[in-house]
């Protein structure tokens, strides 16, 4: 039987690349894009059969910014399937972003320029809000409607005869001093992205506790710095056009600046090859390009400790359990 593969936020960027990609490594495998926007769904689908014409590829609508549309597609899933393979947590989002420019003149002329244009640590900080089902959006998006998601889909992972993989698209921009316990969800902070892609390295840390014996593998990536709509969201098109080419520039210090969805897909093809009983659950796999392009990719340690994954693995559960609640109470 093929691989079957669920790739969340599959309708553009470095999701659409990597389900090109993924057809060029295995033309046979059964691809199911998970989208919120079925328009761009469509659209991506064309492009993937004009290349790829024999290819198994269907389409899932899902919000995970919303529990109803999570749970809606999970069951659709499962009517779907009886077991995946791969599921790529990759949805996310970047809302309302607001560049430091201060810090970005001080932080060029500064020791730790690389760091900073990598990380974009001191650089950026976001308006978040919160969503129907009274989350804070960025977390519930980035994190929680994936983590409902894949605890909905437990049956279809947790088979220790096939093993299935878990790949989360974390980021550079993950900081353990932006995320915190007691307000995980960072409805207090600034930095609600960051707190929510340090929130997936912990999550995928605890999900390998509790499931690798259950055959369900988790990993994490960061893809490097790309230009998606995520990026340029972050500034007006007329400062992309004049930053462009000091962008590609950058190539020269930083070899995290992958750029193209394409590169950016780089860690999450390789991690698609590997046995998962090889992998380090502490390590980030990050895509990274040469100056003249060539992509690899570079494992790194995280800075987490199972510890704290593990008390914030049951805050999720408790409130798993209280949203559920909540919406059967409708
Ligand atoms: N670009 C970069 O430099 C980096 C990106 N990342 C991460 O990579 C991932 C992909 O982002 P990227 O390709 O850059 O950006 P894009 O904006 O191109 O892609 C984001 C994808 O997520 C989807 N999405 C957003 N919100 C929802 C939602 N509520 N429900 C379902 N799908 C949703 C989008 O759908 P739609 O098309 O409908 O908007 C889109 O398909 C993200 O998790 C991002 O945080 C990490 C590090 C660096
Ligand atoms: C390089 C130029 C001289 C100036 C570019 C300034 C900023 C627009 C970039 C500097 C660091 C970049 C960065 C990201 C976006 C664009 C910058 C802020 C990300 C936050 C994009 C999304 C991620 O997940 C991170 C890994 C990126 C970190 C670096």
């Amino acid at each position: 039987m093929e691989a079957v593969v669920l790739v969340t936020g599959a309708s553009s960027g470095i999701g659409s690349a990597l389900c090109k990609r993924l057809l060029q490594e295995a033309p046979k495998v059964r691809l199911c894009l998970a989208c919120r926007n079925m328009q761009k769904a469509a659209a991506t689908k064309a492009v993937l059969l004009t290349a790829h014409p024999a290819a198994q590829v269907t389409l899932l609508q899902v919000d995970v910014s919303s529990l109803e549309s999570v749970l809606r597609a999970a069951s659709e899933i499962q009517c779907r399937f009886q077991h995946l393979d791969y599921v790529f947590l990759n949805a996310g989002i970047m809302p309302n972003a607001h560049l430091n420019f201060k810090a970005l003149v001080a932080g060029v002329l500064s020791g730790k320029v690389v760091h900073m244009l990598s990380t974009a640590e001191g650089l950026l900080t976001q308006e978040d809000s919160v969503t129907a089902d009274g989350l804070q959006k960025v977390f519930e998006t980035n994190l929680f409607g994936h983590f409902i998601l894949i605890r909905q889909l437990e049956p279809l992972l947790c088979c220790s005869e096939k093993p299935t993989q878990l790949i989360w698209t974390s980021s550079n921009n993950a900081r353990k001093s932006a995320f915190n316990l007691t307000d995980y969800q960072h409805s207090k902070g600034k930095e609600s992205y960051s707190s929510s892609k340090y929130a997936s390295d912990l999550v995928s840390v605890a999900l390998n506790k509790h499931f690798n014996k259950q055959g369900l593998y988790s990993s994490v990536v960061c893809p490097g710095i790309v230009m998606t709509n995520l990026t340029y969201g972050i500034l007006p098109s007329f400062f992309w056009k004049l930053l462009m080419p000091i962008i590609w520039m950058m190539r020269f210090i930083a070899k995290t600046y992958t750029l193209t969805p394409h590169n950016g897909a780089e860690a999450q093809v390789w991690l698609f090859k590997q046995k998962p009983e090889s992998l380090d659950a502490l390590v980030k796999y990050h895509s990274c390009t040469t100056l003249w392009g060539k992509t690899y990719v570079e494992p790194r340690k995280m800075d987490v400790d199972e510890e704290t994954a593990e008390i914030f693995y049951q805050k999720l559960l408790e409130l798993e359990k209280q949203v559920l609640a909540r919406l059967n109470a409708h």
